[in-house]
């Protein structure tokens, strides 16, 4: 394979040639089964998941190429549930010695630039901040993150020491939050239909299921290279989570920093008011394409409004709609959001077994 050195990041280097890979996929995508998406580009569907067409050059040549070093500490999650939160909080405690919450890059750069996608920005000819195909690694710990579901990670993740920590959100809170995200703030109805779609898994990365699925066995069968998180433990009990991601990704608080407060200043610095306030998260876009502020929403739990759901559907419609920012939802929504959900989680919980029972019983719990 050729090699170039990349003009923008001298110590890095990147496969000069991909034509063959072009020519490779432009004669598989006409193949693979086609969906719209909520998004523009469509999706298609390969290796059982739902890749949007944009990406599908990108993650077969980060398949083919992506060379994971034992330090890196990969970020995995299905769009939407945490992701850039996650990103502020392991650059935070990663790098808690280098800078303070007054100096720290997170103040004038935005997440994805601090912890890129190894198939949105890396493996994508235009930027390459980090070595990622040389065996040595230049930058350590490398930290990367990958909507990538886990059957299809490139095969050097799955072999190498690399730590991988993965990301689940209540799918309720998910397709919300997708659908804001898709229609870029314009006006726009959430109906049946996204629901629908969503939970078919006709939505790019889906099936949401497999995602959350495949790393959650992957986490109980390799717990020292996988750990599982829930944006509503964040949420709920952030010190204690931080702790124990901290642990997992080999940067332990240590009893001192633990008494000075450490801990609870990286939560602080990563709220998800202090990220949205700061003027590099409310201005420009990533990839031009999407607001940088889109990323910085409502950050909301709507698990207690389900549960209102069967006592009283009257409040739970209204908390929802309020919740929903004023778009219009039909008095069925709740009803049909519940019962859709409960009744994949319950007929998939029968087909696996324990895992997702626990996992059922987890999502519940919030
Ligand atoms: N700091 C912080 N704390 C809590 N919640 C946060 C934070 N930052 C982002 N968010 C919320 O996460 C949602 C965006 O999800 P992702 O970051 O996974 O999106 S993406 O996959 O990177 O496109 C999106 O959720 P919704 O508000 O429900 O749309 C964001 O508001």
């Amino acid at each position: 394979m050729n090699l170039q050195t990349n003009m923008e990041h001298p110590n890095f280097t990147i496969p000069t040639s991909t034509e063959d890979l072009d020519q490779e996929v432009q004669e598989l995508l006409p193949s693979l089964p086609k969906e719209e998406g909520w998004l523009t580009s469509g999706i298609c569907l390969y290796q059982g998941f739902w890749c949007p067409d944009n990406l599908l050059r990108n993650v077969i040549w980060a398949q083919k190429h992506f060379q994971s070093h034992d330090q890196d500490i990969i970020l995995a999650s299905f769009p939407k549930c945490g992701t850039t939160w996650l990103k502020t909080l392991i650059f935070s405690i990663v790098n808690r010695s280098r800078y303070t919450s007054s100096n720290t890059p997170l103040l004038t750069t935005t997440p994805h630039k601090l912890v890129p996608f190894l198939e949105i920005d890396l493996f994508d000819k235009t930027e390459l901040p980090v070595d990622l195909i040389g065996t040595t690694p230049s930058m350590s710990p490398r930290l990367l993150s990958t909507h990538i579901p886990c059957s299809s990670l490139p095969e050097s993740i799955k072999k190498s020491n690399c730590r991988v920590v993965y990301i689940c959100r209540n799918p309720f809170d998910v397709v919300v939050s997708w659908f804001h995200f898709a229609i870029e703030g314009k006006p726009g109805k959430l109906d049946e239909e996204h629901f629908e779609s969503f939970f078919k898994g006709q939505v790019a990365l889906g099936p949401f299921w497999d995602h959350v699925l495949g790393y959650w066995k992957e986490s109980l069968e390799k717990p020292h290279k996988t750990s599982f998180f829930m944006y509503e433990d964040l949420k709920g009990d952030i010190v204690s989570h931080l702790k124990r991601l901290a642990e997992f990704i080999g940067y332990p608080f240590s009893i001192e920093e633990e008494t000075r407060g450490v801990i609870q200043e990286i939560a602080d610095l990563c709220s998800l008011k202090n990220l949205r306030d700061l003027e590099v998260n409310k201005s420009g876009s990533y990839k031009e394409k999407f607001a940088n502020d889109s990323f910085f929403r409502k950050g909301e739990i709507f698990s207690h409004a389900i549960w209102l759901q069967f006592s009283d559907p009257k409040v739970a419609r209204d908390e929802y709609q309020s919740w929903c920012w004023g778009i219009d939802v039909s008095w069925s929504f709740p009803g049909i959001v519940c019962w859709l959900g409960f009744l994949h989680f319950f007929l998939v919980s029968v087909f696996h077994g324990d895992p997702l029972n626990f996992l059922f019983c987890h999502l519940l719990a919030h």
